[in-house]
């Protein structure tokens, strides 16, 4: 380790991070030249509907599985133990309910974008709201997503930041523009195998560094690392299982349930079965990313225990020191610090394709086709344009999140709090209170949005400072800004759960619930102030069975009739269903002259 803290990379470092971007690549553009050649919109965007289960689900545990969390989770767990790994108990109903209330309900539609349930179910502007607010946050998430590897590999092996930032864009924007969805998701079959064989690679080497499993594990006992269940109901505190397994709920439905990139998935499934599969087949896949992120911040702590190269001021942020331990254990390993690079960057390749395809998706269904009529060719042509201008977008963004400067895993999982949950709350209005109308429904939404920023930024602006960590090999020392500082904490400390500083300090894994349930009030309310929907008046379809049926049991009408009434009705309601499915496709093709209705036999 050189004075600087940096470390350089040997050739085949370099060679071996090559060839992930060039079989990347490579794969992109096999999909791009072969097959229907990405000629119409129903093979760029959602590959036809022609994909198996297994490439899915690695698609789909990819997707929301970047550099952020190889990087941040271990962080996360080095700084603070393993209470994060209980967010793994939010998986169970956190892929359970997509699988058997969204997935069904948007597959029978035959959506290609999400947001056209939202104008099935309440009206166009609606949607037109619902898909604004989702590129806002995969345009944010993304910035987040390419800057992360980037940030990390300049601190550590002063890889030049900008270029690193370039060479991603650059790649993913092309195969991605060229290849389409199906070049997205085997691309990300691809790069999850080198994520999980890099993280592997680097927690056997790590282990083997600590002098072996008996004295790693002896280690990480002794430093407090391995900590137990909190059950501290207090909500402000950041990680105790409350937050973790019932927030992340919220958080997990809001990106396997409502997320266009997750749905888009779902839709391009051969069956409906197959969809639900791979959701299924997502659990093990998220539990082993969560096991290898979670053992690499334990292997750190057994590396380094206290003393760590923050504290000797190697590197100025704790999300550095992944890549620090890397290049720190592997030095003398030619070609895994190249391998870990490759699987931080397949990490945030996977995640960035993804997000342009979807991106690309709905702008091109949501508010370009609905509005101008144009050839297949045509709008397939502004379907790659569309992919490669949010590739630059999102370089603007990396460049915004390098002025943030907070912790990366902690600034994206507020994201998806902030503006995924109350798109969360806005299907789960829709789907399940069939009272709810667009007012209700736009409201709902705003309010769930405001009262995200507000917990958000407060909570931003309120936090304490951190303490300032002298600069690299600087000579000033600084005891008297620290001393302020502490004291400043101690006095923020005092009053922090007094009136809004409470509030403010709400963990951030409850903003997902929190602006999900604010969604729904607000709507519930306006809804029944401005004169609920009936429940007939509904597009069939578009409500969770379950509450269809319970409410015609609710209605005072039935109420009274005898049980055998009720059977008839029953049978009726079944032979309707069938006729009313027709009426569906019916309905959704009158509704939505753009959405892709399969002739059914
Ligand atoms: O890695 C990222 O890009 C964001 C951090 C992880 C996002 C959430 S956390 C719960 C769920 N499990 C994952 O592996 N990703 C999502
Ligand atoms: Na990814």
């Amino acid at each position: 380790m050189d004075p600087a803290g940096h470390k350089y990379f040997t050739v085949i470092d370099y060679v071996i991070f090559g060839l992930l971007l060039v079989a990347s690549m490579s794969i992109g553009l096999y999909y791009a030249f072969t097959g229907g050649r990405q000629s119409t919109t129903q093979e760029f965007l959602i590959a036809d509907r022609s994909m198996k289960c297994l490439p899915l689900s690695l698609s789909l545990m990819a997707t929301f599985q970047s550099a952020v969390a190889i990087i941040g989770t271990p962080a996360e767990v080095y700084a603070h133990g393993t209470q994060y790994w209980f967010i793994g108990c939010s998986y169970v109903l956190g892929l359970l309910i997509p699988a058997h209330i969204f997935i069904p309900l948007f597959y029978r539609l035959h959506l290609t974008s999400v947001y056209q349930y939202l104008e099935l179910r309440f009206c166009k502007a609606v949607r037109i709201c619902g898909t604004v607010t989702f590129i806002f946050q995969m345009v944010i998430y993304m910035g987040v997503g390419i800057y992360t590897p980037a940030l990390a590999l300049n601190a550590v092996t002063g890889f030049h930041l900008w270029g690193a930032v370039l060479a991603t864009g650059l790649v993913c924007t092309l195969y991605t523009a060229l290849g389409g969805l199906k070049a997205v998701v085997w691309t990300d079959v691809f790069q999850t195998v080198v994520m999980f064989t890099g993280q592997l690679a680097v927690i056997i080497v790590g282990v083997h560094q600590a002098g072996g499993l008996s004295e790693a594990w002896g280690k990480v006992r002794d430093g407090g690392r391995i900590s137990g269940i909190d059950l501290n109901p207090d909500p402000t505190v950041r990680h105790t299982f409350w937050t973790l397994a019932v927030g992340g709920v919220f958080l997990m439905l809001s990106l396997y349930g409502v997320n266009q990139a997750q749905v888009q998935r779902y839709l391009s499934s051969r069956t409906e079965r197959e969809a639900v599969m791979s959701c299924y087949m997502v659990f093990p896949c998220l539990q082993l990313a969560l096991l290898l992120s979670c053992l690499m911040g334990l292997v750190m702590f057994a590396c380094y225990g206290q003393n760590s190269p923050v504290e000797q001021q190697y590197i100025t942020s704790k999300d550095q020191m992944v890549l620090y331990f890397v290049m720190d254990m592997l030095q003398n390993f030619p070609g895994l610090p190249g391998l870990f690079v490759a699987c931080l960057f397949s990490a945030s390749l996977s995640t960035i394709s993804s997000a342009f395809n979807s991106l690309a998706t709905v702008t091109m269904v949501d508010l370009i086709k609905p509005h101008y009529s144009m050839t297949e060719a045509r709008a397939t042509l502004l379907s790659k344009l569309l992919a490669l201008s949010y590739g630059i977008i999102c370089l603007a963004m990396a460049y915004l999140v390098h002025l943030m400067n907070s912790s990366v895993l902690q600034a994206a999982l507020s994201i998806f709090g902030m503006i995924g949950g109350p798109l969360l709350g806005l299907f789960c209005l829709g789907i399940f209170f069939p009272c709810a109308n667009s007012i209700g429904a736009v409201t709902g939404l705003s309010a769930g949005l405001l009262m995200a920023f507000w917990v958000g930024i407060g909570g931003f602006l309120t936090r304490m400072p951190s303490p300032v960590i002298p600069l690299l090999n600087s000579t000033i020392t600084v005891p008297d800004v620290s001393e302020n500082i502490t004291a400043a904490t101690a006095e923020l400390e005092a009053d922090r759960s007094a009136g809004l500083h409470g509030f403010y300090s709400l963990s951030y894994m409850w903003y997902s619930a929190l602006s999900s349930c604010t969604v729904l009030i607000v709507g519930l309310i306006i809804s029944c102030i401005t004169g609920p929907t009936k429940g007939d008046d509904v597009a069939s379809g578009t409500v969770y069975p379950v509450v269809k049926t319970a409410q015609s049991y609710l209605k005072p009408s039935t109420c009274c009739k005898t049980t055998a009434e009720h059977k008839v009705d029953g049978q009726k309601e079944m032979n309707g269903t069938v006729k009313e499915d027709a009426g569906s496709q019916e309905e959704t093709q009158r509704f939505l002259p753009d959405v892709e209705l399969e002739t059914s036999v």
